[in-house]
């Protein structure tokens, strides 16, 4: 099956002469959530407009659901829905004339069923009468989510769907995402909050300078980069790491009362065995031990610092 998002040899520079992306390749499949993380200004909305036909690319090629973003442009729109950053809700009109006005925007026919379901699937049906300026953030940043679903897009974007948003909402959000998802809708989401991606996104891509450093199974990131972490209490203090242990990854903390040592996720556990072996030969004794593993988000500080 062809993917849903296909993006080839794609670059950016601004009319400054400011170069925001560079040789951007990447592939989203139908029905995946896939999470674009980066520091502030590395070009994940420079991306995410162009291929949304916002923002004109400077060379390379950008498809949507087949369709080419230049060459058929319409096509390619009327299959995405895009929830933008910024709330530009402010409106006097109410939030079914507004959601239905968004659909009819894209050339569909209307479809009362959808619109309700969409309202409905957002907590906002009992708010369909109410002027949108009405509203609380949350609920407005609701009716840019059923504003998107309007024209029942294929793909989702969704540019920091939750920035400012109570944690309530974030949950309701990640859930209906998540319900999105299971109807085939793809998801290609931006975001902050490293949690939100840990929590939801089936791949991960990493953007830096304007360059995609990495894409990668979340799973598959989490195993390959990330650390995990043995902590040992010990019985009894110790003035430096035993000569024996020198070349393991081990220190000593808590003024000598606690030994941590440290591993790739990936490593089979036999360094644990050897340690722990090493300690009972040596006398040393413990009180508790915890393991630790490394979070998406100190994977992602370490990448973009790198
Ligand atoms: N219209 C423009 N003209 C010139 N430079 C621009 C323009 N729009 C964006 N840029 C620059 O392109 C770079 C990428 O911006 P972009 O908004 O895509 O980043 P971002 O990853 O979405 O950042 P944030 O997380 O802060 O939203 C930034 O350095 C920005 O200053």
């Amino acid at each position: 099956m062809q993917p849903d998002i296909s993006v080839r040899h794609l670059n950016k520079t601004y009319g400054d002469g400011f170069q925001a992306l560079k040789d951007i390749n990447l592939e989203i499949e139908r029905g995946e959530i896939f999470a674009l993380l980066g520091p502030n200004g590395a070009g994940k909305t420079t991306l995410i407009s162009i291929i949304c036909g916002i923002v004109n690319l400077t060379s390379g090629e950008v498809k949507a659901a087949g369709y080419d973003i230049v060459k058929d442009y319409r096509k390619a729109r009327e299959t995405i829905g895009l929830v933008p950053q910024e709330l530009n809700t402010d409106s006097f009109e109410t939030v079914w004339d507004a959601v239905s006005f968004s659909r009819g925007l894209f050339g569909k026919a209307p479809n009362p069923d959808h619109i309700e379901k969409t309202l409905k699937a957002l907590s906002l049906w009992d708010k369909r009468n109410n002027r949108i300026m009405s509203l609380s953030g949350g609920m407005k940043r609701r009716v840019m989510i059923a504003k998107a679903l309007s024209h029942e897009p294929q793909i989702l974007f969704l540019d920091e769907p939750t920035a400012g948003v109570d944690v309530e909402l974030r949950r309701d959000m990640w859930e209906m995402v998540r319900k999105l998802r299971e109807n085939g809708v793809t998801i290609i989401l931006t975001t902050h909050y490293i949690e939100e991606a840990e929590e939801m996104a089936d791949r991960i891509g990493v953007i830096r300078q304007g360059e995609i450093i990495l894409v990668e199974d979340k799973a598959q990131l989490m195993t390959k980069l990330g650390k995990k972490e043995l902590r040992l209490q010990l019985q009894h203090k110790l003035e430096q790491v035993p000569g024996e242990l020198t070349l393991e990854p081990v220190e000593l903390a808590n003024d000598g009362w606690e030994l941590i040592f440290t591993f790739d996720s990936q490593q089979e556990q036999a360094g644990v065995a050897r340690l722990l072996r090493t300690l009972g030969d040596l006398g040393i004794e413990y009180r508790d031990l915890q393991t630790r593993e490394s979070s998406l988000e100190e994977i992602f500080v370490g990448l973009v610092h790198e």
